[in-house]
């Protein structure tokens, strides 16, 4: 029998709907959505735009409370946002006024780490999203990929449990977009993170996750999760032997079948 790697519960999602508005003009976005994200998983969510997929990260994120059922971290109901939750969106929010070293040690000057903890940390993340060399500069006079490098450092500055992720890569240019993608599975690996990353892109969500959740049309509720092990193959085979395979095509046809019978 393989030994099977035990499964640690950091988010629970329980019969959790949501509704914007009230009566007439009321939009009901998510419908009793279940979920557990485990430690150390790379979940990717796609389904059809307008679907609910930001809506169900601003509840995880706490940024919305559900209409009805709960968000739980650690058995604890998420009741607003907290930095244990980091949240990178697709336009990178940094502080313009601050050079990129500022920016990566607010968090940890917030939490009121000592002088040598907020070098140390601000030092590994800079590396790991290899922008050693650019701490001196502002953040308008970075590149998007390099900007949207500078707020995931930012945010795993403060060693959050979970990193959720709104199409993070979604501006960028489809070579930077490739880089970011490998830059993020390695930070994942090296690190241990839990993320939670929505995109609209099939690959994308194929060649990160460890489970991909894919979501009906509006009231967006959760359709199929798939298991998956493309992200780890790529780590030791690279992307090309992964993707032209059989099996890869089989389940991302099935998924672009899915989504496609959503919008149809
Ligand atoms: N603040 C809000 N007030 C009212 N309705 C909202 C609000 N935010 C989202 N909605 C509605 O909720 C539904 C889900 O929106 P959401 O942005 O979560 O979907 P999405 O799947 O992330 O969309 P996309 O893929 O296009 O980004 C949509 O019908 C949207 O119009």
């Amino acid at each position: 029998m393989t030994a099977q790697k035990e499964k640690k519960s950091l988010i629970k999602i329980e019969n959790m709907s949501l509704e914007y508005g009230e009566s007439i003009n009321s939009t009901l976005a998510l419908k009793n959505i279940n979920l557990e994200i485990n430690k150390g998983e790379f979940i990717c969510v796609l389904g059809p735009s307008g679907c609910g997929k930001s809506s169900l990260l601003k509840c995880i994120a706490g940024y919305v409370n559900p209409s009805s059922g709960r968000v739980l971290m650690q058995d604890k109901e998420v009741e607003g946002p907290d930095w244990h939750r980091g949240v990178v969106f697709q336009s990178p929010t940094l502080y313009p006024w601050m050079t990129v070293n500022q920016n990566v040690e607010f968090g940890p000057k917030m939490r009121n780490l000592s002088k040598n903890e907020i070098e140390n940390t601000r030092k590994y993340f800079l590396e790991e999203v290899d922008l050693s060399g650019f701490g001196e500069n502002y953040t308008f006079e970075l590149s998007g990929g390099m900007k949207q490098r500078v707020a995931i450092a930012r945010v795993l500055a403060n060693y959050p449990q979970v990193v959720l992720m709104d199409e993070p890569f979604g501006a960028l240019d489809a070579l930077t977009r490739e880089n970011m993608q490998n830059l993020i599975r390695n930070i994942w690996q090296e690190n241990n993170t839990t993320i939670f990353f929505i995109t609209h892109d099939v690959d994308e969500a194929l060649l990160l996750a460890t489970r991909v959740v894919l979501m009906s049309k509006q009231p967006g509720e959760i359709l199929k999760i798939f298991e998956l092990d493309f992200s780890k193959q790529i780590l030791t085979k690279g992307s090309k032997e992964v993707i032209y395979n059989e099996e890869y095509f089989e389940v991302k046809n099935e998924i672009m079948e899915l989504i496609h019978n959503q919008i149809d």
